[in-house]
């Protein structure tokens, strides 16, 4: 279908208070969208149906689901357009905001010196005031972050999310499997060669060791590039490739379970940080650093370069995939206001006011659409 159909399909949907999701995957020209059928709030528990998922930090609240069955899949080539917004300058206006934040952050590194925790990712909301159509700012978030992996979710019972993330939670096909490591955050000043303090060394490593050492007993291998420095937006990660192959014993739900929330959102040991952040943070974080995704979607295979093979469509296989991602660098839409959601990694070395700055920092991906 043409992009206007495309946009004129989801706008309806909209209008007509409709659930469906829209998003396009890193670095891929195609948008897609899943407008529901009904209104109905579907979850799963199992991850066994087909369909785009939807789940809150917090994985005692319900998963949502948009079945494949109960909707309409629409497609189109997107283009993107020039957008020229302006680069957002940090504010410091909101001195409350600061100050709670900073006894939340000095709140971790003391339960950090005193206890077995080890990592916590403490965060904070921010609400803007803003009276564009929601359309129009997916549009913005498709123009400006081609890396990310950019969306708009809605749910007239639940509410209605947008946001470009750069971390993917878990790519599967097949019994092929990928995910990432991703922590440590430095303002982008035109290179990728920076220099990466330990404090941000470290709690990247606790981010891959906790994945590999965790998906052990569900693989038959499994392998790790070296950390390497990303682009996000305006900022800087320290991310490590994992790669693999799941065992015959392994089921994408355990495997989930042991996954979300890694440490990159969360914590080490991963109970108590949970425990601390549900306990510390002012604030319900709902489906920020939860994750979502396309899930168990049939996808005709183009592993096989062969040419013979590759013309010859009896050697086409479909294979099963899943793409999910860790709902970062996110919003949530509601009347005339957006609520945008950051936070950031504390351990024993961490610097309160650089913690704050952080996470000023981060919340300008946002921002940025939002004038
Ligand atoms: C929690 C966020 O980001 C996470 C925390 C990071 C860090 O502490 O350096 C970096 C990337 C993400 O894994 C966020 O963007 O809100």
């Amino acid at each position: 279908m043409t992009s206007e159909a495309f946009f004129e399909h989801i706008t309806n949907q909209l209008v007509s208070e409709s659930p469906f999701v829209a998003y396009r995957k890193p670095n891929e020209q195609e948008v897609k969208a899943l407008l529901q059928k009904n209104s109905n709030v579907y979850s799963t528990s199992e991850f066994t149906e087909s369909g785009f998922v939807f789940a809150p930090f917090n994985d005692k609240e319900k998963t949502i689901l948009i079945p494949l069955e109960q909707s309409e899949f629409v497609s189109s080539a997107y283009n993107i357009s020039e957008e020229n917004l302006k680069e957002t300058t940090p504010n410091d206006s909101s001195s409350d905001e600061k100050q709670k934040h900073i006894t939340l952050v000095q709140k971790g590194i003391e339960a950090i010196h005193k206890s077995n925790l080890q990592k916590v990712v403490l965060s904070r909301c921010e609400s803007i005031s803003s009276k564009q159509h929601p359309i129009a700012i997916f549009k913005k978030l498709l123009n400006t972050y081609h890396t990310a992996f950019v969306y708009c979710w809605y749910h007239p019972k639940i509410g209605l999310w947008l946001g470009a993330t750069p971390e993917t939670l878990l790519k599967t096909e097949g019994n092929r499997f990928s995910t990432m490591a991703l922590a440590g955050t430095q303002n982008y000043s035109g290179t990728l060669n920076v220099n990466w303090q330990s404090k941000e060394q470290d709690e990247q490593q606790y981010v891959t060791d906790f994945i590999v050492k965790n998906l052990k007993a569900s693989v038959d291998s499994i392998y790790q590039s070296k950390p390497a420095t990303i682009k996000a937006g305006n900022l800087l990660h320290l991310q490590t490739k994992i790669t693999g192959l799941f065992n015959k014993q392994s089921s994408f739900k355990s495997v989930l379970k042991t996954l979300h929330p890694t440490p990159a959102v969360c914590g080490l040991p991963k109970e108590d940080a949970k425990q601390f952040i549900l306990q510390n943070e002012t604030y319900n974080r709902e489906f920020y650093t939860g994750f979502l995704g396309e899930l168990n979607l049939k996808e005709k295979s183009t592993r096989n370069t062969n040419k013979r093979n590759v013309e010859n469509n009896a050697y086409a296989t479909v294979k099963t995939v899943s793409n999910l991602y860790v709902n970062l660098r996110c919003m949530q839409l509601n009347n005339s206001a957006a609520t945008i959601y950051i936070g950031g990694g504390i351990t024993k070395d961490s610097n309160s006011e650089e913690e704050w700055q952080e996470t000023v920092y981060k919340s300008l991906i946002m921002k940025k659409v939002l004038q």
